[in-house]
């Protein structure tokens, strides 16, 4: 038998404290319900996780979304971390229109980074607390397939290298691990028809994701609290936007967030309900955003897909406990 020690010196404020917990868990339950049994694609980008604080804190969100019956699908970036090795090797990379210019050498650096480094360490981290994550890259079992991208900058064509525009989603591996109770991890590098491989922006990377696998969110996690109206004059957070109301803000976002709020408005025209940008620098945003009535950062919905997300409409094929969860009764912890 296991016993709790009582305290008896429990104050009234301590009574009200325990009270105030209490109404804050209850808050998660019309959320518990609503998105029991859904798929959630999470992007990690490389400024959320700058710290081994951040990191950590990361993984137990992703593992209690898991607990609490979701399925998280984690997609990563690792921008700052990719800049540093390639600084260390001696490497010169550039941005042109927020893409990182990609020569054949750096993408050698790229791949090693993201795939070999960043989704090794996540996966640690989620495992931890079970044997949950499976790392895998977008080269995977053709998961994103890509062709070279072409920008215009001022009219003119610019050759970004190795940079992938994503042609092609196959969301069979990712889908048979979730199948199986797992937690899969994506890299944003993807497979080339031409045998080679591709650096996709990791934003476009688990928006595309989030759509081949009829996700009902996809949640981006950044260094800012959200989109601001008007940056970097301004700060004033936009909590909500539409899909028209997006198109007409596109064309004045600059670097960073503009592949961020694409990534957002693709999702959602893709049949994705709601897309959000939320603060990852805040420990546990993420639950914040899946639990609390209120959310946080920046949400981009469709009004009518949200309408049935929220009306509790689940796909003909859900039932309450799923395989993964036969799969726990097996053994899992
Ligand atoms: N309208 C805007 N609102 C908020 N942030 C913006 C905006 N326009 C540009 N940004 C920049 O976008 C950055 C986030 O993008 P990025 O650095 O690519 O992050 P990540 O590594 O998480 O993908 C912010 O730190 C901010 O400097
Ligand atoms: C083409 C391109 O720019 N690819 C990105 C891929 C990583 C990424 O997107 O990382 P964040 O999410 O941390 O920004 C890069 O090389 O930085």
């Amino acid at each position: 038998m296991i016993s709790r020690p009582t305290d008896s010196t429990a104050t009234g404020d301590d009574r009200a404290e325990a009270i105030d917990k209490a109404a804050n868990l209850i808050e998660a339950l019309p959320w518990l319900s609503r998105f029991h049994g859904r798929t959630v694609v999470v992007k990690y980008g490389g400024n959320a996780m700058v710290s081994e604080e951040l990191r950590v804190r990361f993984a137990e969100s992703i593992v209690f979304l898991y607990y609490a019956g979701l399925r998280p699908v984690v997609v990563h970036g690792g921008g700052p971390q990719i800049s540093a090795m390639l600084d260390r090797s001696g490497v010169e990379s550039t941005f042109t229109a927020g893409l990182r210019v990609t020569t054949d050498e750096a993408m050698d650096i790229v791949r090693m980074v993201l795939t070999g480094q960043v989704n090794r360490e996540i996966v640690g981290l989620v495992n931890r607390h079970g044997p949950f994550a499976v790392g895998m890259s977008g080269e995977d079992a053709n998961l994103l397939t890509a062709e070279r991208k072409s920008v215009l900058v001022d009219g003119e064509p610019v050759d970004l290298g190795r940079v992938g525009e994503i042609t092609g989603v196959d969301p069979g591996a990712v889908a048979a691990l979730l199948a199986d109770g797992r937690i899969p991890v994506v890299s944003s590098v993807a497979r080339a028809d031409d045998g080679g491989v591709y650096n996709v922006n990791a934003d476009t990377a688990a928006s595309a994701l989030a759509v081949a696998l009829g996700a009902s969110k996809l949640i981006m996690l950044t260094d800012v609290e959200g989109l601001y109206a008007d940056y970097p004059a301004n700060t004033e957070l936009v909590s909500r936007l539409g899909v028209d109301e997006l198109k007409a803000l596109l064309p004045t976002l600059s670097a960073g967030m503009l592949p961020k709020m694409e990534a957002c408005l693709t999702a959602v025209q893709g049949g994705v309900p709601q897309a959000h940008i939320i603060d990852g620098r805040v420990p546990h945003s993420l639950l914040l955003e899946v639990f609390t009535d209120q959310g946080v950062g920046t949400m981009v919905a469709d009004e009518e897909l949200e309408a049935a997300l929220l009306a509790g409409d689940r796909p003909r094929s859900w039932r309450p406990h799923d395989n993964r969860t036969d799969h726990t009764d097996g053994g899992r912890p």
